[in-house]
Protein backbone atom coordinates (compact mmCIF):
# COMPACT_ATOMS: atom_id res chain seq x y z
CA UNK A 1 0.00 0.00 0.00
CA UNK A 2 1.25 3.43 -0.97
CA UNK A 3 2.55 5.79 2.22
CA UNK A 4 -0.32 8.04 1.34
CA UNK A 5 -3.16 4.99 1.57
CA UNK A 6 -1.32 4.44 4.83
CA UNK A 7 -1.56 7.93 6.47
CA UNK A 8 -4.96 7.81 5.32
CA UNK A 9 -5.69 4.64 7.27
CA UNK A 10 -3.70 5.95 10.17
CA UNK A 11 -5.46 9.59 10.72
CA UNK A 12 -6.93 10.27 13.70
CA UNK A 13 -8.42 13.32 12.59
CA UNK A 14 -10.30 13.17 9.08
CA UNK A 15 -12.68 15.39 7.30
CA UNK A 16 -15.17 13.19 5.42
CA UNK A 17 -16.80 15.34 2.44
CA UNK A 18 -20.27 13.85 0.79
CA UNK A 19 -21.59 14.83 -2.58
CA UNK A 20 -25.05 15.57 -3.52
CA UNK A 21 -25.03 13.51 -6.38
CA UNK A 22 -24.28 10.71 -3.31
CA UNK A 23 -27.22 11.26 -0.96
CA UNK A 24 -30.00 12.51 -3.29
CA UNK A 25 -31.65 11.49 -6.37
CA UNK A 26 -34.06 14.43 -8.39
CA UNK A 27 -37.20 13.03 -8.25
CA UNK A 28 -36.96 11.41 -4.37
CA UNK A 29 -35.19 13.89 -2.85
CA UNK A 30 -32.60 12.48 0.30
CA UNK A 31 -32.03 8.71 0.47
CA UNK A 32 -31.84 7.78 3.85
CA UNK A 33 -30.53 4.40 3.17
CA UNK A 34 -27.54 5.76 1.01
CA UNK A 35 -26.73 8.59 3.81
CA UNK A 36 -27.18 5.24 6.84
CA UNK A 37 -25.01 3.38 4.62
CA UNK A 38 -22.48 6.26 4.84
CA UNK A 39 -23.36 6.99 8.56
CA UNK A 40 -22.32 3.36 9.57
CA UNK A 41 -18.88 3.23 7.53
CA UNK A 42 -17.95 6.94 9.31
CA UNK A 43 -19.15 5.28 12.54
CA UNK A 44 -16.86 2.34 12.02
CA UNK A 45 -13.94 4.65 12.02
CA UNK A 46 -14.87 6.82 14.66
CA UNK A 47 -14.64 3.44 16.77
CA UNK A 48 -11.35 2.91 16.48
CA UNK A 49 -10.90 6.30 17.95
CA UNK A 50 -10.51 8.78 15.18
CA UNK A 51 -12.11 12.06 15.11
CA UNK A 52 -14.42 12.49 11.83
CA UNK A 53 -15.93 16.17 10.43
CA UNK A 54 -18.42 15.54 8.08
CA UNK A 55 -18.83 18.31 5.37
CA UNK A 56 -22.40 16.86 3.50
CA UNK A 57 -24.32 18.67 0.44
CA UNK A 58 -27.57 17.84 -0.66
CA UNK A 59 -29.19 20.57 1.44
CA UNK A 60 -31.05 21.66 -2.16
CA UNK A 61 -31.63 18.31 -3.40
CA UNK A 62 -33.00 17.63 -0.55
CA UNK A 63 -35.15 20.35 -0.62
CA UNK A 64 -36.41 19.81 -3.67
CA UNK A 65 -39.44 17.01 -3.35
CA UNK A 66 -40.99 18.84 -0.36
CA UNK A 67 -41.34 22.20 -2.56
CA UNK A 68 -42.19 20.03 -5.41
CA UNK A 69 -39.56 21.12 -7.62
CA UNK A 70 -38.54 18.96 -9.94
CA UNK A 71 -34.91 19.83 -10.75
CA UNK A 72 -32.28 21.57 -9.04
CA UNK A 73 -33.22 25.43 -9.89
CA UNK A 74 -30.65 27.60 -11.03
CA UNK A 75 -31.82 31.03 -9.67
CA UNK A 76 -30.16 31.78 -6.18
CA UNK A 77 -33.42 32.43 -4.36
CA UNK A 78 -34.80 29.28 -4.66
CA UNK A 79 -31.83 26.78 -4.81
CA UNK A 80 -31.57 29.52 -1.08
CA UNK A 81 -35.46 28.37 -0.33
CA UNK A 82 -34.71 24.50 -1.37
CA UNK A 83 -31.35 24.68 0.66
CA UNK A 84 -33.62 26.14 3.71
CA UNK A 85 -35.87 23.04 3.47
CA UNK A 86 -33.19 20.65 3.00
CA UNK A 87 -30.71 21.52 5.22
CA UNK A 88 -33.15 20.92 7.92
CA UNK A 89 -34.17 17.06 6.73
CA UNK A 90 -30.84 17.05 6.41
CA UNK A 91 -29.94 17.46 9.85
CA UNK A 92 -32.63 15.61 11.34
CA UNK A 93 -31.39 12.47 9.10
CA UNK A 94 -28.30 13.07 10.32
CA UNK A 95 -29.28 13.04 14.20
CA UNK A 96 -31.28 10.13 13.64
CA UNK A 97 -28.80 7.91 12.00
CA UNK A 98 -25.65 8.67 14.02
CA UNK A 99 -27.94 8.31 17.05
CA UNK A 100 -27.84 4.84 16.16
CA UNK A 101 -24.94 5.00 17.48
CA UNK A 102 -25.72 7.02 20.30
CA UNK A 103 -23.45 9.41 18.44
CA UNK A 104 -24.22 13.64 19.21
CA UNK A 105 -24.17 15.66 15.72
CA UNK A 106 -23.59 19.32 16.06
CA UNK A 107 -24.61 21.56 12.78
CA UNK A 108 -22.03 23.73 11.72
CA UNK A 109 -22.93 26.25 8.80
CA UNK A 110 -20.24 28.36 7.24
CA UNK A 111 -20.16 31.29 5.07
CA UNK A 112 -16.92 31.88 2.91
CA UNK A 113 -16.30 35.13 5.78
CA UNK A 114 -15.91 32.28 8.37
CA UNK A 115 -13.01 30.85 6.93
CA UNK A 116 -11.45 34.12 4.69
CA UNK A 117 -11.35 36.47 7.60
CA UNK A 118 -8.60 35.96 9.93
CA UNK A 119 -10.88 36.61 13.25
CA UNK A 120 -13.64 34.25 11.86
CA UNK A 121 -11.37 32.01 11.19
CA UNK A 122 -9.84 31.26 14.45
CA UNK A 123 -13.32 31.45 15.67
CA UNK A 124 -15.43 28.46 13.74
CA UNK A 125 -11.26 26.68 15.03
CA UNK A 126 -12.27 26.82 18.40
CA UNK A 127 -15.94 25.81 17.97
CA UNK A 128 -14.77 22.58 15.80
CA UNK A 129 -12.45 22.26 18.51
CA UNK A 130 -14.57 22.16 21.17
CA UNK A 131 -17.36 20.16 19.61
CA UNK A 132 -14.72 17.48 18.41
CA UNK A 133 -13.20 17.27 22.46
CA UNK A 134 -16.91 16.77 23.53
CA UNK A 135 -17.24 13.89 20.99
CA UNK A 136 -19.57 15.25 18.75
CA UNK A 137 -19.81 15.03 15.39
CA UNK A 138 -19.67 18.34 13.41
CA UNK A 139 -22.20 18.03 10.27
CA UNK A 140 -20.85 20.66 8.28
CA UNK A 141 -22.50 22.81 4.83
CA UNK A 142 -22.13 25.91 3.32
CA UNK A 143 -24.67 28.66 5.01
CA UNK A 144 -26.68 28.70 1.39
CA UNK A 145 -29.61 30.53 2.97
CA UNK A 146 -28.01 33.27 3.53
CA UNK A 147 -24.80 33.40 1.21
CA UNK A 148 -25.24 35.96 -1.73
CA UNK A 149 -23.64 35.17 -5.70
CA UNK A 150 -20.66 37.23 -4.94
CA UNK A 151 -19.65 36.24 -0.95
CA UNK A 152 -20.53 32.28 -2.30
CA UNK A 153 -18.25 29.07 -1.87
CA UNK A 154 -20.71 27.36 -4.32
CA UNK A 155 -19.11 23.90 -4.11
CA UNK A 156 -18.36 21.50 -0.95
CA UNK A 157 -15.12 20.61 -2.09
CA UNK A 158 -12.99 23.54 -1.27
CA UNK A 159 -14.96 24.07 1.90
CA UNK A 160 -13.98 20.55 3.00
CA UNK A 161 -10.47 21.57 2.12
CA UNK A 162 -10.28 24.30 3.70
CA UNK A 163 -11.71 22.70 6.69
CA UNK A 164 -9.54 20.27 6.49
CA UNK A 165 -7.02 22.63 7.11
CA UNK A 166 -8.67 24.83 9.79
CA UNK A 167 -9.04 21.73 12.16
CA UNK A 168 -5.66 20.42 11.61
CA UNK A 169 -6.85 17.08 10.02
CA UNK A 170 -4.25 14.20 9.09
CA UNK A 171 -6.50 13.15 5.74
CA UNK A 172 -9.07 14.60 3.48
CA UNK A 173 -11.49 11.81 2.06
CA UNK A 174 -13.89 13.26 -1.04
CA UNK A 175 -16.51 11.06 -1.37
CA UNK A 176 -18.92 11.31 -4.97
CA UNK A 177 -20.49 9.17 -7.18
CA UNK A 178 -18.11 8.54 -9.36
CA UNK A 179 -15.15 5.73 -7.97
CA UNK A 180 -11.91 7.64 -8.69
CA UNK A 181 -10.59 10.67 -10.64
CA UNK A 182 -9.69 9.37 -14.46
CA UNK A 183 -7.81 10.69 -17.39
CA UNK A 184 -11.26 12.78 -19.12
CA UNK A 185 -14.58 12.53 -18.48
CA UNK A 186 -15.88 9.25 -17.52
CA UNK A 187 -19.14 9.52 -19.46
CA UNK A 188 -16.92 10.32 -22.85
CA UNK A 189 -16.23 6.68 -22.96
CA UNK A 190 -12.67 5.12 -22.82
CA UNK A 191 -11.52 6.79 -19.77
CA UNK A 192 -8.38 5.13 -17.84
CA UNK A 193 -8.72 5.48 -14.00
CA UNK A 194 -6.12 7.25 -12.12
CA UNK A 195 -5.05 5.21 -8.44
CA UNK A 196 -2.32 7.72 -7.58
CA UNK A 197 -1.41 11.35 -7.96
CA UNK A 198 1.98 12.16 -6.35
CA UNK A 199 2.33 15.97 -7.99
CA UNK A 200 0.90 17.90 -10.67
CA UNK A 201 2.47 16.71 -13.02
CA UNK A 202 0.40 13.66 -12.98
CA UNK A 203 -2.25 15.39 -13.46
CA UNK A 204 -0.98 17.32 -16.38
CA UNK A 205 -3.13 16.95 -20.13
CA UNK A 206 -6.73 15.03 -18.00
CA UNK A 207 -9.76 16.26 -18.87
CA UNK A 208 -11.94 17.14 -16.02
CA UNK A 209 -15.88 18.03 -16.81
CA UNK A 210 -18.91 18.77 -14.72
CA UNK A 211 -21.12 17.36 -12.59
CA UNK A 212 -22.89 14.84 -14.84
CA UNK A 213 -26.00 13.88 -12.06
CA UNK A 214 -27.31 17.63 -12.41
CA UNK A 215 -27.33 18.12 -8.35
CA UNK A 216 -23.68 17.90 -7.81
CA UNK A 217 -22.31 21.74 -8.09
CA UNK A 218 -18.61 21.82 -9.22
CA UNK A 219 -17.96 18.73 -10.62
CA UNK A 220 -14.85 16.66 -11.43
CA UNK A 221 -13.01 20.68 -11.59
CA UNK A 222 -13.68 21.49 -7.96
CA UNK A 223 -12.77 18.39 -6.44
CA UNK A 224 -9.10 18.20 -8.28
CA UNK A 225 -9.06 22.21 -7.12
CA UNK A 226 -9.95 21.04 -3.62
CA UNK A 227 -7.41 18.10 -3.90
CA UNK A 228 -4.68 20.01 -4.80
CA UNK A 229 -5.29 23.02 -2.05
CA UNK A 230 -5.53 20.04 0.60
CA UNK A 231 -2.45 18.45 -0.45
CA UNK A 232 -0.51 21.35 -1.13
CA UNK A 233 -0.79 22.08 2.62
CA UNK A 234 0.13 19.07 3.52
CA UNK A 235 -3.09 16.80 3.80
CA UNK A 236 -3.05 13.44 1.92
CA UNK A 237 -6.50 13.07 -0.31
CA UNK A 238 -8.55 10.00 -1.13
CA UNK A 239 -11.54 10.59 -3.90
CA UNK A 240 -13.69 7.33 -3.94
CA UNK A 241 -17.26 6.82 -4.27
CA UNK A 242 -19.75 7.29 -1.49
CA UNK A 243 -21.13 3.55 -2.62
CA UNK A 244 -16.85 2.87 -1.61
CA UNK A 245 -17.24 4.69 1.91
CA UNK A 246 -16.33 1.67 3.93
CA UNK A 247 -13.39 0.20 2.01
CA UNK A 248 -12.36 4.19 2.00
CA UNK A 249 -12.42 4.44 5.28
CA UNK A 250 -11.38 1.11 6.62
CA UNK A 251 -8.42 0.07 4.39
CA UNK A 252 -8.24 3.25 1.94
CA UNK A 253 -7.87 0.87 -0.87
CA UNK A 254 -10.22 2.22 -3.36
CA UNK A 255 -10.60 5.47 -5.37
CA UNK A 256 -7.45 8.27 -5.99
CA UNK A 257 -5.35 9.04 -3.51
CA UNK A 258 -3.90 12.14 -3.72
CA UNK A 259 -0.02 12.36 -1.70
CA UNK A 260 0.76 15.36 0.53
CA UNK A 261 3.15 17.80 -0.16
CA UNK A 262 6.52 17.41 1.97
CA UNK A 263 5.70 19.80 4.63
CA UNK A 264 2.85 21.72 5.94
CA UNK A 265 1.97 25.48 5.52
CA UNK A 266 1.56 27.17 7.99
CA UNK A 267 -1.79 28.60 9.10
CA UNK A 268 -1.11 32.15 7.72
CA UNK A 269 0.57 31.02 5.12
CA UNK A 270 -2.38 28.39 4.27
CA UNK A 271 -4.83 31.49 4.52
CA UNK A 272 -2.92 33.73 2.59
CA UNK A 273 -2.41 31.36 -0.41
CA UNK A 274 -5.95 29.72 -0.12
CA UNK A 275 -9.22 31.40 2.00
CA UNK A 276 -8.18 34.71 1.63
CA UNK A 277 -10.54 36.92 -0.75
CA UNK A 278 -7.98 38.57 -3.27
CA UNK A 279 -8.46 42.49 -3.92
CA UNK A 280 -6.64 42.73 -7.36
CA UNK A 281 -3.77 41.30 -9.34
CA UNK A 282 -0.43 41.76 -10.43
CA UNK A 283 0.56 40.74 -13.92
CA UNK A 284 4.80 39.79 -13.43
CA UNK A 285 6.96 39.16 -16.45
CA UNK A 286 8.70 35.95 -17.19
CA UNK A 287 12.06 36.96 -15.07
CA UNK A 288 9.37 38.01 -11.89
CA UNK A 289 7.66 34.79 -12.28
CA UNK A 290 10.99 32.40 -11.78
CA UNK A 291 12.25 35.04 -9.01
CA UNK A 292 8.76 34.61 -6.95
CA UNK A 293 8.13 31.01 -7.72
CA UNK A 294 11.22 29.23 -8.37
CA UNK A 295 13.70 31.35 -5.61
CA UNK A 296 11.31 32.61 -3.31
CA UNK A 297 12.02 35.73 -3.95
CA UNK A 298 10.11 39.14 -2.58
CA UNK A 299 8.75 40.76 -5.72
CA UNK A 300 10.07 44.08 -6.97
CA UNK A 301 8.19 46.67 -8.87
CA UNK A 302 10.68 45.94 -12.20
CA UNK A 303 8.89 42.49 -12.98
CA UNK A 304 5.67 43.95 -12.76
CA UNK A 305 4.17 44.49 -16.24
CA UNK A 306 0.80 45.66 -14.99
CA UNK A 307 -2.11 46.38 -11.74
CA UNK A 308 -5.56 45.55 -11.82
CA UNK A 309 -8.13 46.29 -9.12
CA UNK A 310 -8.51 48.84 -5.96
CA UNK A 311 -6.48 47.93 -3.35
CA UNK A 312 -4.89 48.92 -0.36
CA UNK A 313 -1.25 48.14 0.85
CA UNK A 314 -1.84 45.28 3.72
CA UNK A 315 -4.42 43.81 1.00
CA UNK A 316 -4.56 40.19 -0.75
CA UNK A 317 -3.61 40.00 -4.38
CA UNK A 318 -2.76 37.60 -7.42
CA UNK A 319 0.47 37.38 -8.89
CA UNK A 320 -0.47 36.17 -12.35
CA UNK A 321 2.20 35.21 -14.99
CA UNK A 322 2.31 36.49 -18.52
CA UNK A 323 -0.15 34.26 -19.89
CA UNK A 324 -3.09 35.78 -16.81
CA UNK A 325 -2.64 32.51 -14.69
CA UNK A 326 -2.26 33.06 -11.19
CA UNK A 327 1.22 32.03 -10.31
CA UNK A 328 1.00 33.19 -6.29
CA UNK A 329 -0.46 34.99 -3.64
CA UNK A 330 1.00 37.81 -1.66
CA UNK A 331 0.44 40.43 0.92
CA UNK A 332 0.55 44.22 -1.03
CA UNK A 333 3.22 46.62 -0.03
CA UNK A 334 1.77 49.51 -1.90
CA UNK A 335 -1.69 50.96 -2.32
CA UNK A 336 -3.12 50.09 -6.28
CA UNK A 337 -3.08 53.90 -7.39
CA UNK A 338 0.73 54.11 -6.01
CA UNK A 339 2.05 51.31 -8.34
CA UNK A 340 1.38 52.55 -12.16
CA UNK A 341 4.41 55.14 -11.88
CA UNK A 342 6.76 52.38 -10.25
CA UNK A 343 6.30 49.50 -12.51
CA UNK A 344 9.02 48.32 -14.87
CA UNK A 345 11.56 50.66 -12.94
CA UNK A 346 14.50 49.19 -11.18
CA UNK A 347 14.84 49.96 -7.17
CA UNK A 348 17.85 52.45 -8.27
CA UNK A 349 15.47 54.48 -10.26
CA UNK A 350 12.82 54.77 -7.67
CA UNK A 351 13.12 57.24 -4.47
CA UNK A 352 14.11 56.02 -1.73
CA UNK A 353 11.04 55.75 0.11
CA UNK A 354 9.62 53.54 -2.24
CA UNK A 355 12.47 51.50 -2.68
CA UNK A 356 10.77 48.07 -0.86
CA UNK A 357 9.35 45.26 -2.28
CA UNK A 358 6.06 45.11 -3.52
CA UNK A 359 5.20 41.65 -2.24
CA UNK A 360 8.29 40.61 0.76
CA UNK A 361 9.03 36.77 0.57
CA UNK A 362 7.71 36.54 3.47
CA UNK A 363 3.79 37.41 2.55
CA UNK A 364 4.35 35.61 -0.55
CA UNK A 365 3.09 32.13 -1.30
CA UNK A 366 3.82 30.69 -4.69
CA UNK A 367 -0.01 28.21 -5.75
CA UNK A 368 0.66 24.89 -7.34
N1 LIG B 1 -11.98 13.27 -15.23
C1 LIG B 1 -13.06 12.93 -14.50
N2 LIG B 1 -12.95 11.89 -13.62
C2 LIG B 1 -14.02 11.52 -12.85
N3 LIG B 1 -15.24 12.12 -12.90
C3 LIG B 1 -15.43 13.16 -13.74
C4 LIG B 1 -14.33 13.61 -14.57
N4 LIG B 1 -14.79 14.65 -15.29
C5 LIG B 1 -16.09 14.85 -14.94
N5 LIG B 1 -16.50 13.95 -14.01
C6 LIG B 1 -17.85 13.94 -13.43
O1 LIG B 1 -17.85 14.53 -12.13
C7 LIG B 1 -18.94 14.00 -11.40
C8 LIG B 1 -18.77 14.25 -9.90
O2 LIG B 1 -19.04 15.61 -9.60
P1 LIG B 1 -20.38 16.09 -8.84
O3 LIG B 1 -21.58 15.52 -9.52
O4 LIG B 1 -20.27 17.56 -8.66
O5 LIG B 1 -20.20 15.32 -7.47
P2 LIG B 1 -20.62 15.67 -5.98
O6 LIG B 1 -22.08 15.88 -5.95
O7 LIG B 1 -20.17 14.43 -5.29
O8 LIG B 1 -19.83 16.87 -5.55
C9 LIG B 1 -18.91 12.54 -11.79
O9 LIG B 1 -20.16 11.93 -11.68
C10 LIG B 1 -18.40 12.55 -13.24
O10 LIG B 1 -19.44 12.37 -14.16
N1 LIG C 1 -24.40 23.62 -0.14
C1 LIG C 1 -25.03 22.90 -1.24
C2 LIG C 1 -24.06 22.00 -1.93
C3 LIG C 1 -23.10 22.60 -2.84
C4 LIG C 1 -22.13 21.54 -3.39
O1 LIG C 1 -20.93 21.68 -3.35
O2 LIG C 1 -22.68 20.38 -3.86
P1 LIG C 1 -21.78 19.14 -4.32
O3 LIG C 1 -21.08 19.47 -5.61
O4 LIG C 1 -22.78 18.07 -4.48
O5 LIG C 1 -20.80 18.82 -3.24
C5 LIG C 1 -26.14 21.98 -0.73
O6 LIG C 1 -26.08 21.53 0.41
O7 LIG C 1 -27.02 21.66 -1.53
Amino acid sequence: MSATRQAIVEARRLVVKVGSSALTTAGDGLDVSRLDALVDALCERIARDCQVVLVSSGAIGAGLAPLSLAKRPRDLPSQQAAASVGQLALAHAYAESFGRYSLTVGQVLLTSDDVVRRAHYRNAQRTFDRLLALGAVPVVNENDTVATEEIRFGDNDRLAALVAHLIGADALVLLSDVDALYDGDPRDGATRKIAEVNGPSDVDGITVGMSSSGLGTGGMVSKLAAARTAAGAGIPVLLASAADAGKALASADVGTAFAAADSRLSARRFWLGYAADPSGVLKLDDGAVTAVVRRRRSLLAAGITGVEGDFQAGDVVDLANPAGRVVARGVAGFDAAELPELIGRSSHELPAEQRREVVHADDLVPLR
